[in-house]
């Protein structure tokens, strides 16, 4: 299933390394625009690694990621990558500096539509405050807030790792709602079931290779 709006992604026998351990072991998967796709598998089976990869976060990497067609041998296909791919963390940091919830939003590329999704994510109130002050959910949902600006911004790939993960049972609700109906390709390492019934496909990963089981 495909819808406008999204780019297409293409992994080509990708293999990722931390020093010897070989995390992701040979990943071909090919994901089409608009396409949402569920990661699940076993804690450690290489999901957050493969993430990471794709927006140069992990650099041992060999293979070939493609996408919407571009490869990242330069920095300006890097610099192009980390614009078109909107990025929820797995363990989202407040940051070393004191940050505020505004300019995290603020750094989308698009303000407004962000600041819209933190009200819809029931976090408006909160622009005002400090990162480092808000909760573990509360946090959370001004990542997904962000994501849905970096997508108004442009980006047409959005990869979250366990978005949902520090969320009241509402707020899973909301927050899948909210990513996926975004028009974008999604891929979403996720271990809660409704966000993976959203999907269109659900891939299962273990021991570093992946496996379609939806
Ligand atoms: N910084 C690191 N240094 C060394 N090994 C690492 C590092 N990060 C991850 N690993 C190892 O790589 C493997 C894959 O980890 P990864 O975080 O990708 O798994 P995951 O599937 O996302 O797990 P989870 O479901 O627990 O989040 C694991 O064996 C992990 O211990």
């Amino acid at each position: 299933m495909s819808r406008s709006g999204g780019l297409d992604l293409h992994f080509r026998d990708v293999v990722c390394r931390h020093g010897r351990l070989e995390a992701v072991a040979g990943v071909d998967l090919s994901v089409g625009a608009g396409e949402r796709i569920a990661l699940t598998g076993t804690n450690g089976s290489g999901k957050t690694t493969l993430l990471r990869a794709v927006l140069g976060l992990h650099r041992q990497v060999d293979g070939q990621i493609l996408v919407g067609g571009r490869g990242s041998r330069t920095a300006a296909e890097w610099a192009w990558r980390r614009r078109a791919c909107a990025w929820i963390p797995q363990r989202p940091a407040a940051g070393r500096f004191p940050l505020l919830a505004r300019e995290l939003l603020a750094s989308s590329g698009a303000p407004a539509a962000a600041g819209e999704a933190a009200g819809r994510l029931g976090v408006g109130e909160l622009a005002d405050r400090p990162l480092s002050s808000l909760s573990g959910g509360q946090l959370q949902r001004m990542h997904l807030a962000r994501a849905v600006g970096c997508v108004a911004a442009g980006a047409g790939v959005l990869l979250a790792d366990e978005p949902t993960a520090a969320l009241d049972f509402e707020g899973q609700e909301e927050a899948a709602e909210v990513l996926t109906s975004l028009p974008v390709t999604v891929v979403v390492v996720t271990h809660d079931r409704a966000m993976a019934a959203r999907c269109d496909r659900t891939l299962e990963m273990a021991a570093g290779r992946l496996r379609e089981v939806r």
